[in-house]
């Protein structure tokens, strides 16, 4: 109306960027396209920092992990349809982690959608999306922005975090609307994440356990370690003594060289526990669902003996898998922090039977492990090449560590000690493959740390492409392939030997000449002097680099750690 035109006006793009920077998100994860170029280019005009990928996947991946590293909810922008289901692996895999981040998609008008008249890319997103995300949202009007922003961000911090979709149909980005209704319709979200304090009764229960315990352990997930609330967990675990074990991106939250550590004695402590205080660690098949013989049982659908304590902000959690003796719902700094409160100096001292049992398998094991690592067989195997990465990330111990493969996977889990925080990200809870670029993109692009991705040949495939946005953005990124000619080993066999087996490569692929093509540096390493001069000249330089890594092919083991998972495997047993 002219009433409009007279006023100043804005529009649809100008209203989401100014609700993304209203609740302070600088960043968008993105692959451009219809309908959402324009705005890409909006938002990078207006300052927003874009980091636009080659495959949406990957956009949405580094969302993800920007939120799990800085607790605000990474942004990923993709085009309608087949860049919207591109982005779903992210969304759903984020939630699956509990990974807080908005995917939002351009999107077909609903009249054409709604009559399945056929439009370019048409698809109902949204009912798409729902079952695969914590929340989904659709705005129509362009002065709905800014709750249709503020929801998002809501539902992905709030409560536990998780995947959000929002999806904004072509014509709302041009939608014009007057300056003063668009300012009055945007909101900064107070208090996204609100503290959820735990019931004092549910406090004194789990300290009544605790107290009663011979062998107590703490189990720390990846919940403990998106908490932030590193000084809190640390002092409960040295005024209690009581032994822990990180789950994989929990480690460094403390050191894993801590003294309290049980890592090294993993099943001997989950067998024997007989309390297990879980903090953001959910008994899933990571944790053998807490029964079998992991936990000490007979037999491989038993329960063992332990008392569980699971401290998680869902309340529905407990009991998912075992009984749980003493829920404490709550959000982890408040739960530790009411904990420490509770047991003040200390709960008395853990009995020595146990941590001296701990002790003496810790040594045992860390000798065997220490052993294997000095020997330099003629052929780099994982164990000589993950020594090398071991003891660069003890030198550079604010550096993230990616990490994706199967024994590329489980031998740097076990090998590369980590010291800081949320420094080791991975494949998570659904144990995906194709994280790695994306992840690593989000590492430096967010925190400007050096980088160090650690990849099976496989993994690395499912996002290399990325190493030419990676040179774009020139990031402090070095990917170690470690290349072992194939998915789990190269030694495969066709019976037939008319083509190669399912599960290999090219032999000795040159993975350092892609990283080359795109003006980084590639370097080939056969030994782990060279791996190790390799790495330090990436650091030092930091500069995108791939070290393409030539591990003996027979060092693998299929699967890796989870073997027993392949259907095959699980007959033989029976
Ligand atoms: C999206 C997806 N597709 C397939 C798979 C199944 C898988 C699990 S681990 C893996 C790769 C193992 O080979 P890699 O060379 O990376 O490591 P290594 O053992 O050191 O040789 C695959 C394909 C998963 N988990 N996710
Ligand atoms: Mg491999």
């Amino acid at each position: 109306t002219t009433e409009t035109q007279d006023r100043e006006t804005t529009d649809g793009f100008h209203l989401v960027i100014d609700a993304l920077k209203l609740n302070d998100i600088d960043t968008i994860f993105a692959l451009p396209g219809i309908p959402i170029t324009d705005f890409l280019r909006i938002a990078q005009a207006d300052g927003m920092k874009v980091i636009s990928f080659r495959h949406e996947q990957h956009a949405g991946n580094a969302a993800a992990a920007a939120g799990f590293i800085t607790g605000k909810p990474g942004i990923c922008f993709t085009v309608s349809a087949p860049g919207f289901l591109n982005g779903l692996t992210a969304l759903a895999n984020a939630t699956t982690n509990c990974f807080p981040m908005i995917l939002i998609s351009g999107s077909s008008e609903r009249e054409v959608v709604d009559l399945q008249q056929g439009d370019y890319e048409e698809m109902d997103q949204l009912a798409i999306a729902k079952p695969l995300c914590k929340a989904a949202f659709r705005v129509l009007h362009a002065e709905d922005i800014g709750v249709g922003i503020a929801r998002a961000i809501r539902a992905a911090v709030s409560g536990r975090p998780g995947g959000v979709y929002l999806d904004l149909p072509a014509k709302v980005f041009a939608q014009s609307v007057a300056k003063d209704v668009a300012e009055r319709s945007l909101i900064k979200v107070v208090d996204p994440a609100p503290k959820q304090i735990p019931a004092p009764e549910a406090i004194q229960r789990a300290v009544d356990l605790l107290k009663g315990a011979k062998k107590p352990l703490i189990i720390l997930g990846k919940g403990a370690a998106y908490a932030q609330a590193d000084a809190e967990i640390r002092s409960f675990i040295e005024k209690t003594g009581i032994p822990y074990l990180p789950m994989s991106m929990a480690k460094g939250l403390l050191p894993d060289n801590h003294p309290q550590a049980a890592s090294a004695a993993r099943s001997y402590v989950l067998a024997e526990a007989d309390v297990v205080m879980l903090v953001g660690a959910r008994l899933n098949w990571l944790l053998s669902h807490g029964k079998g013989k992991t936990w000490g049982a007979g037999d491989s659908k038993g329960w063992g003996k332990q008392q569980f304590i699971q401290i998680d902000i869902s309340p529905t959690e407990a009991d998912s898998n075992v009984a749980v003796a003493a829920p404490l719902v709550g959000d982890i700094g408040s739960a530790i922090g009411a904990l420490n409160q509770a047991i003040g100096s200390g709960l008395g001292k853990v009995p020595a039977e146990w941590t001296g049992a701990i002790a003496e398998r810790k040594d045992k094991n860390l000798t065997k492990m220490a052993e294997t690592l000095a020997k330099n067989p003629p052929v780099m195997n994982f164990h000589s090449a993950l020594n090398v990465v071991r003891e660069t990330v003890k030198a550079n111990p604010k550096a993230y560590l990616v990490n994706e493969g199967a024994n590329a996977l489980d031998f740097t889990r076990s090998i590369v000690d980590m010291y800081e925080p949320r420094r080791r990200l991975d494949v998570g809870t659904w144990g995906i493959m194709g994280i790695g670029m994306g992840f690593a993109v989000a590492a430096a692009a967010v925190t400007g740390e050096q980088v160090i991705a650690v990849e099976g040949d496989s993994a690395f495939g499912f996002s290399g492409m990325e190493v030419e946005t990676i040179c774009r953005y020139n990031l402090p990124i070095c990917i170690v392939v470690m290349n072992n000619n194939g998915i789990y080993k190269g030694t495969d066999v066709n019976p037939r030997g008319d083509a190669m087996a399912v599960t290999q490569f090219v032999k000795n692929a040159r993975y350092d000449m892609m990283m080359e093509a795109f003006g980084g540096v590639g370097v080939t390493a056969k030994n782990p002097e060279e791996l190790d001069k390799a790495l330090k000249e990436a650091i030092a330089s930091r500069k995108p680099t791939l070290i393409n890594a030539l591990i003996d092919e027979s060092a693998g083991t299929e699967s890796g750690r989870i073997t027993s998972l392949n259907p095959a495997a699980a007959k033989k047993k029976t």
